[in-house]
């Protein structure tokens, strides 16, 4: 078996290109989409993805508000820089990038955000419709992983779909996103048993994990479909995923590399809410 990679990197190019048409063809009827990132605190994981959002915002043509706020900040101050983001006509999405200092409530800040700005796609409201498929506002990380199944030709409908993690923010909405798309869905995690039995059976493995290297080629079907959502640091301190890449080589028909894989598609797939969100508000096409 010839090992393909997916190169989440180019196919989210692609996608930014996309949205830059989007932004042109908005543009033209005097709509300018805004985007207001909000960072509370000094962390530099955070920083450096936040930079990147604005980056890309900048190349696809949307407007980035940026507010950096000192840890200090209160849960109420921030509530307020929401609300008014909530009513400015020029901010069609708020991000709030997590995570917060730790006197503040998480789930109180997301729900302050307007559900039609949420580009995160962490509202309850949001995550509902996605439940019950309404057509809401998808997390990004989630939407990219199926947005790189589909540019890379993999069906999913009837598919054994294998999730590993249950994560609010990855696991969980993969799961409900590949049951839209007719996969068969299994969600796996710290308690499951016979994990490698239920690994057997994978067309399509999905590892959520946050364990470094967790997966080994020998674990997958021959000609598994192979999406690695993790982001961890191996024993030299390099950025790896929950997958042992090397070991999947010869085995998986596809897969995703970390970097290169999933966390560019979280940025490709946060600017195409931000386009669909400035539709909706705007009342355009
Ligand atoms: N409100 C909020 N929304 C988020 O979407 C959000 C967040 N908070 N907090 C942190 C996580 C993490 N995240 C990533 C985005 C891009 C890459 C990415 O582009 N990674 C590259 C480069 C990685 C590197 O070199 O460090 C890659 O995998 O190739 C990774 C991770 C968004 N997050
Ligand atoms: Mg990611």
């Amino acid at each position: 078996m010839n090992t393909q990679l997916i190169d989440g990197k180019q196919i989210a190019l692609e996608i930014k290109d996309e949205q830059k048409k989007a932004a042109e063809a908005l543009s033209l009827k005097g709509v300018q989409p805004g985007l207001a990132v909000i960072l509370v605190g000094d962390n530099s994981a955070s920083k450096v993805y936040v930079s990147n959002k604005k980056k890309a915002c900048e190349y696809v043509g949307i407007k980035s508000f940026s507010y950096e706020l000192p840890t200090e900040t209160s849960e109420e101050e921030l509530l307020e820089l929401i609300h008014t983001l909530n009513h400015d006509k020029c901010v069609h999405g708020i991000l709030v990038q997590l995570p917060l200092p730790k006197h503040m409530d998480e789930q109180k800040v997301i729900m302050a955000i307007s559900p039609l700005k949420d580009v995160d796609g962490f509202h309850p409201y949001n995550v509902g419709a996605l439940s019950i498929g309404l057509n809401g506002l998808v997390s990004c990380t989630p939407a990219g992983v199926i947005e790189l199944l589909k540019r890379s030709n993999v069906t999913i409908q009837g598919k054994n779909c294998v999730i590993i993690g249950r994560s609010n923010i990855v696991g969980k909405p993969v799961s409900l996103l590949l049951l839209r798309e007719h996969g068969t869905v299994t969600i796996c995690h710290s308690k499951t048993q016979n994990l490698e039995l239920i690994l057997q059976q994978a067309d399509i493995v999905v590892a959520a994990v946050g364990i470094a290297k967790f997966i080994k080629g020998h674990q997958l079907k021959e000609g598994a479909v192979v999406i690695d959502v993790g982001m961890n640091r191996d024993e030299n301190g390099k950025l790896c995923g929950d997958v042992d890449f090397d070991s999947c080589q010869g085995i998986a028909s596809q897969i995703t590399p970390v970097p290169g894989g999933v966390g560019p598609m979280t940025i490709a797939m946060l600017m195409h809410n931000c386009i669909r969100a400035t539709k909706n508000q705007e009342g355009v096409n």
